[in-house]
């Protein structure tokens, strides 16, 4: 078992972490990878959140960090995230037309702001996800014979965008916690085990309390083996 995180936020740890230089090693012997982990990749590579140790006394995602945190399940597993400056630019993006902006200065976009966000997005790499997991899926992962079990390829989907959405609320907790109220996975093929695959979200729209994402797991060859839409609703101020 690993050591505990000690990071006070999710932005806290985005900014200061690397994935380990072992996942790295393993994702980089996969040639249709190369794009997202090379240096002029508009992606970061950070730990998947969900797989990080939260302490013993602590139940925080122990299906992820312990159940299918395993040799048979998934060895690998890696989170890549847009740079810092897109980030901003995406937030202002999807707040500004919506009243659960994470800041009030992140709220209404003026013509101004967006001709500088236009001149910015020029200089700023592009990121045409919002949150991208790579991860290996292994042998004990199957429902039918050699083939990821549909259930936890929802569970991937589910965690993805939650670590998506995480990364657009602020430190300062203005946009409460968010939850999945609706996930609707749509099985296009099969997905082959043992495999390395990729599983890029982003988000749709937001509105008031309410988020959209999309998402879809390729593999090497690109297909679109499964997608995914969900609904998330952000907690009331002041708790459930
Ligand atoms: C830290 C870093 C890492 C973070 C990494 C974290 C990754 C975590 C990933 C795991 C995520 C999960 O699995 S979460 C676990 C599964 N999900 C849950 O347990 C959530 C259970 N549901 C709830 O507790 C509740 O529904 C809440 C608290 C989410 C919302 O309740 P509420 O506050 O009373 O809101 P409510 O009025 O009902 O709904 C608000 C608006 O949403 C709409 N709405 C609500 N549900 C639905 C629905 N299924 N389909 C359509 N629309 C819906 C309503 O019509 C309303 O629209 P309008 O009238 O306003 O227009």
């Amino acid at each position: 078992m690993s050591t505990p995180h000690n990071w006070t936020t999710y932005t806290a740890f985005l900014r200061t972490s690397r994935a380990s230089e072992s996942d790295l090693k393993y994702f980089a012997l996969h040639p249709w990878l190369a794009p997202l982990l090379s240096p002029g990749s508009p992606y970061r590579s950070v730990p998947f959140f969900s797989r990080l140790e939260k302490g013993e006394n602590n139940t925080l995602d122990r299906f992820f960090n312990r159940v299918i945190n395993t040799n048979d399940t998934i060895p690998h597993a890696i989170a890549l995230v847009p740079g810092d400056e897109w980030l901003a630019l995406r937030r202002k993006e999807l707040f500004a037309s919506s009243t659960s902006s994470p800041s009030s200065s992140q709220q209404n976009v003026t013509g101004e702001e967006k001709e500088q966000a236009t001149t910015e997005q020029e200089t700023t790499q592009k990121a045409e996800y919002d949150f991208i997991l790579l991860t290996s899926l292994a042998p004990s992962l199957s429902g039918f014979t050699d083939t990821a079990h549909g259930g936890l390829l929802s569970a991937l989907f589910d965690e993805a965008m939650g670590c998506c959405t995480a990364a657009f609320r602020n430190d300062d907790d203005a946009v409460q916690e968010l939850f999945t109220v609706n996930l609707n996975v749509t099985y296009r093929r099969p997905v082959p085990l043992p495999g390395v695959y990729a599983i890029r979200v982003r988000v749709e729209k937001t509105e008031g309390r309410k988020w959209w994402l999309k998402g879809e797991l390729v593999g090497g060859d690109g297909v679109v083996r499964t997608s995914a839409e969900s609904l998330w609703v952000a907690a009331r101020k002041g708790g459930l």
